[in-house]
């Protein structure tokens, strides 16, 4: 059986330009077409936090929610939509952020985190971590405890995941892809 970051590396696949030019785009959707692949990310991410008291998993729109919301299941947690601007029908409170290659606005309703609960917040790649770094704040503010940020996949050249870490936010990655 191939290791977890063998399995991974045969899994994604580099579009190179996309969506602009000097982006290197590291595409998850071949992991996710892999049942058996799909369920080894899983098994290993459930295995990491089966006993970390998980209240409820946030997952980033929209990548994000892919993962999350397995993970949610799989944990017995609540999960949390953090979507873009004017998604979120009910009272929200937002974040603006820079990414690789944009920017925007993340939101979260209001009443989704009571203080004190423990969340574990996922997406599926960390570049920049502008993204990730907007979601923490949104759970910040409502009084979330954040145990752990994982992602599948981390772009360290972009330097987002040792900012995060530096900056005291617990991150977890299961392969990093050298280059941008
Ligand atoms: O670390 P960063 O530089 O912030 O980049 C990482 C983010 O970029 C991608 O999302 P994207 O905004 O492309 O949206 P999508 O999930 O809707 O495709 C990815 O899913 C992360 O959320
Ligand atoms: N290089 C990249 N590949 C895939 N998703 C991304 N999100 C931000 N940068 C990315």
């Amino acid at each position: 059986m191939p290791s977890l970051p063998a399995l991974l590396r045969e899994h994604i696949r580099t579009i190179p330009d996309w969506p602009k030019p000097g982006v290197q785009f590291r595409d998850l959707t071949p992991l996710y077409l892999d049942a058996g692949a799909f369920r080894r990310v899983v098994d290993a991410l459930v295995q990491r936090h089966a006993g970390s008291d998980i209240d409820r998993v946030a997952g980033i729109d929209a990548r994000g929610f892919i993962l999350g919301a397995v993970l949610a299941h799989a944990l017995g947690a609540g999960f949390i939509p953090i979507r873009k601007q004017g998604k979120l029908p009910a009272p929200t409170i937002g974040e603006a952020y820079a990414l690789e290659y944009g920017q925007g606005v993340l939101e979260v309703h209001t009443d989704a985190i009571t203080p004190g609960q423990r969340l574990l917040l996922v997406d599926d790649l960390i570049a920049t971590g502008g993204t990730l770094s907007a979601a923490r704040r949104l759970i910040e503010r409502l009084g979330g405890q954040l145990v752990e940020a994982v992602a599948i996949a981390d772009l360290p050249d972009l330097g987002g995941s040792a900012q995060l870490r530096d900056s005291g936010l617990p991150i977890h990655t299961l392969i990093q892809f050298e280059g941008h």
